[in-house]
């Protein structure tokens, strides 16, 4: 859905970018995550097309956002890390507004006001003014000034800054229905407990390079809990060791096996089955309890965000890789 090449972009004595590349598939949520200054807003304005690219290209949907940008526009929505309301106009106006500059007709604009009011609960502030609005409702206007056309790809600069838990927590809700509704989202910030919510995929940079790029769960393969790409991994605490694991495992491949944190009975053991195939889970589960396992969780397994980011940000950068690609 989203296909970065060879991206080098430079600002007034200083590279930002050098030579990004990375592929993003269509459904997934991805948390841009890296250190102050990292290159984050300018990898999300390369993709939109407001930052231009010293050398690169960037396709979305296919279209190549430098050739085409207004092209390009109609599949995205992009809500920068400092946007800008119109303050006299009314929220029914930003959208409506929104809405038309992309295109629609007068008729489905307005009927996309209404709808994405009520999906960011903010029908009861259709008239009012945005310069009356709170930091958080003006930040849902915004959010629905960059979904208004229903774009297939979602960019959010910090989307959350400012916010309070409940608009926070919110927010976390809204991204996981337009996940849902089939779109692709790229989400920078640096609360990673919350990226961890609804995020699928980590993409860590640090100095204008990529560290890290892949899916949280564990099907990521080597190093994703020993799963293979074909596979996912169910984690199962249990709350004494099993007693027939013979018979509880039969048929199933064991990657893994450790005390509980607690360090009393408890017992995790990570359990590889087919990626995608659901009947598997809950034939896995019928079998454990069938040979007498105290089943307490039952989870598929995941790298947390944080430790992914632990873990990019401990990579070393390599000097030969960056050498080679520092002025072209
Ligand atoms: N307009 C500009 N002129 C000069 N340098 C810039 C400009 N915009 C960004 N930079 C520099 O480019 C680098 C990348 O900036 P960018 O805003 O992309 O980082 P970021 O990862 O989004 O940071 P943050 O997490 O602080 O928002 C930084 O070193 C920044 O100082």
């Amino acid at each position: 859905m989203i296909e970065v090449q060879e991206l080098i972009v430079d600002y007034p004595g200083h590279r930002a970018l050098h030579g990004v590349s990375l592929q993003i598939e269509a459904g997934t949520v991805t948390a841009l995550v890296g250190p102050n200054g990292a290159g984050k807003s300018t990898l999300l304005r390369c993709i939109t097309g407001l930052e231009a690219p010293l050398s690169g290209s960037t396709r979305v949907a296919g279209i190549d956002v430098q050739q085409e940008p207004r092209r390009a526009h109609q599949y995205m929505g992009y809500l920068s890390d400092f946007f800008g309301l119109y303050e006299t106009l009314s929220v029914a106006q930003c959208l409506q507004y929104a809405a038309e500059s992309q295109g629609l007709s007068r008729k489905d604009a307005i009927a996309r006001v209404h709808a994405v009011a009520e999906q960011l609960a903010l029908s009861s502030k259709l008239g009012h003014a945005t310069r009356n609005l709170s930091r958080g409702q003006r930040q849902r206007v915004a959010i629905g000034q960059a979904i208004i056309h229903q774009p297939q790809v979602l960019l959010l600069d910090e989307p959350a800054s400012g916010l309070d838990p409940e608009a926070r927590s919110s927010l976390s809700t809204l991204f996981r229905q337009l996940q849902a509704q089939g779109m692709t989202l790229v989400v920078s910030s640096h609360i990673l407990s919350e990226l961890d919510e609804y995020c699928s995929h980590i993409l860590s940079i640090r100095e204008g390079r990529i560290t890290s790029h892949g899916p949280l769960n564990a099907a990521s393969g080597p190093g994703g809990n020993g799963a293979l790409p074909s596979e996912l991994v169910m984690q199962v605490e249990l709350a004494v060791p099993l007693p027939q694991p013979d018979g509880a495992l039969a048929g199933y491949r064991l990657v893994d096996m450790r005390a509980g944190r607690d360090g009393g009975d408890t017992h995790l053991l990570w359990i590889a089955l087919p990626a995608q195939d659901r009947a598997a889970r809950v034939q896995l589960l019928q079998q454990l309890v069938a040979h007498g396992a105290q089943v307490l969780g039952y989870q598929e397994a995941r790298t947390s965000l944080q430790e992914r980011y632990q873990q990019s940000l401990e990579a070393p950068v390599d000097p030969q890789a960056l050498f080679a690609k520092e002025w072209p």
